[in-house]
C-alpha cells in the first residue's frame, strides 16, 4: 500500500485537483484506491467529489485521529459513486469533518507527535493512499508527512512557489527530525495553473524550479473542464475522459504506480507514547464554546512540557 501526500503550503496551487485526479486515474486502471481528504476545507469532499459531509455524530476522521472514537477504518470510508473504475478497482473517500479539524488547526502551536494519522490507516488495505493536505505546514500536514512513502507537490510556475518549495524542504526536513522517520521522497512536482504560450517570466520561474532536481510530472493544463467535473460531483477522468487534464492524471498515476512496487506495505508505525489527544481532546470538546485564548490555555496546561515521541 503506497502513500502520497500531496503537498504544498501555498493555497489554491491544485493540490485538490491534482489528489482528486490522480487517485481517479489510478482507480480506473482497476487498483484499489482511498483518498483522505485531510483539509478541514473539505473541497475534496464536497466540490471536487459531490459527497455529503460525516454529520456530527458518525465516526469520522477526526474523532479518529483524536481517539475519540475508535473502531476499523472501513467505517470511515464512502465509496465515490460516480467514478469510472477499472475492474478490481474502488475509488474510496475518508471525508474531512471540518469542526474538529478547526478545532485540532488551532492547536498548531503545540509540538504533538505526529503518528495519529499513520495508526489510523495502518490496517487499511489499499493499493495506493492519496492523502489531499491543507494550505499550511501544520499539524495535519505533519501527520501525513509522517505516514507517506512520498510526496506530489503542486507548483505554479512563479517567485512563490520557488519560495513555498524552499519552506517545504525545511518542514520535510523537521518532520523527519521530530518523528524519527526515513527522508521523504519527492515522487514529482506537477506544474499547473498557467497559460500557454508561457510568459517569459514563468519559463524562467519554471527553469528555476526544475534546478531543484525533483522528477518534474505531467503539467495539467488549465481548462473550464475542471470547474465543470467538480460542478458534477465527478472526477474529470470521468466526466470528460478525453481532455487533455485526463491525459495528464493518467500519466501521473503511471508514475505512482511506479513507485509502488517499491511500498508493498505501510511504513512501520513506532510504539510511541500515546499520552496527548485522548485527554487533551476530550478537554477540547469540553471547552469548544470558550472563546480561543481560553481553550488554549486550558489545552496548554494539559500537554508535556517538552515533545515526546
Ligand atoms: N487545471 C485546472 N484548470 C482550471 N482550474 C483548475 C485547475 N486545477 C485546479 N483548478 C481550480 O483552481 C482552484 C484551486 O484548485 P485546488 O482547490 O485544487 O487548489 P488547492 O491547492 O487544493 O487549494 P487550497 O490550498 O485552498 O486547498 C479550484 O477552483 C480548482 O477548481
Amino acid at each position: 500500500m503506497q502513500i502520497t501526500s500531496v503537498v504544498n503550503q501555498k493555497g489554491g496551487v491544485g493540490k485538490t485537483a491534482l489528489s482528486v485526479g490522480s487517485a481517479a486515474a489510478l482507480a480506473e486502471r482497476g487498483l484499489r484506491v482511498l483518498l483522505i481528504d485531510l483539509d478541514p476545507q473539505g473541497h475534496a469532499t464536497t466540490e471536487m467529489l459531490g459527497l455529503p459531509e460525516v454529520p456530527p455524530q458518525s465516526p469520522s476522521l477526526a474523532k479518529a485521529l483524536t481517539k475519540t472514537w475508535k473502531g476499523p477504518v472501513e467505517d470511515l470510508v464512502v465509496t465515490h459513486p460516480r467514478s469510472n473504475v477499472g475492474p478490481g478497482g474502488t475509488l474510496d473517500v475518508i471525508p474531512t469533518s471540518p469542526g474538529m479539524f478547526d478545532l485540532i488547526r488551532r492547536l498548531d502551536n503545540f509540538r504533538v507527535p505526529g503518528w495519529q494519522l499513520a495508526r489510523v490507516i495502518q490496517f487499511a488495505n489499499y493499493d495506493h493512499v492519496i492523502i489531499d493536505c491543507p494550505p499550511a505546514l501544520d499539524l495535519l500536514t505533519n501527520n501525513a508527512l509522517a505516514a507517506t512513502h512520498g510526496i506530489l507537490v503542486p507548483v505554479q510556475p512563479d517567485r512563490t512557489s520557488i519560495r513555498a518549495l524552499r519552506l517545504l524542504n525545511d518542514q520535510l526536513g523537521y518532520v523527519r527530525e521530530s518523528v524519527q522517520r526515513e527522508p521523504i521522497p519527492y515522487f514529482g512536482v506537477v506544474p499547473g495553473l498557467y497559460r500557454r504560450p508561457m510568459s517569459t517570466y514563468a519559463q524562467a520561474a519554471l527553469a528555476e524550479l526544475q534546478e531543484f532536481g525533483y522528477p518534474l510530472l505531467s503539467h495539467v493544463p488549465l481548462g473550464v473542464v475542471m470547474n465543470e467535473a467538480a460542478a458534477h460531483g465527478t472526477p474529470v477522468t470521468t466526466y470528460a475522459p478525453e481532455t487533455t487534464q485526463a491525459v495528464a492524471f493518467r500519466q501521473i498515476a503511471e508514475i505512482l504506480e511506479g513507485y509502488r512496487t517499491r511500498y508493498p506495505a505501510p511504513a512501520p508505525v513506532p510504539d510511541a507514547d500515546e499520552f496527548v489527544f485522548e485527554d487533551f481532546i476530550t478537554e477540547v470538546a469540553q471547552t469548544r464554546n470558550d472563546n480561543d485564548n481560553g481553550a488554549r490555555k486550558k489545552l496548554y496546561d494539559l500537554l508535556p512540557k517538552k515533545p515526546r515521541g
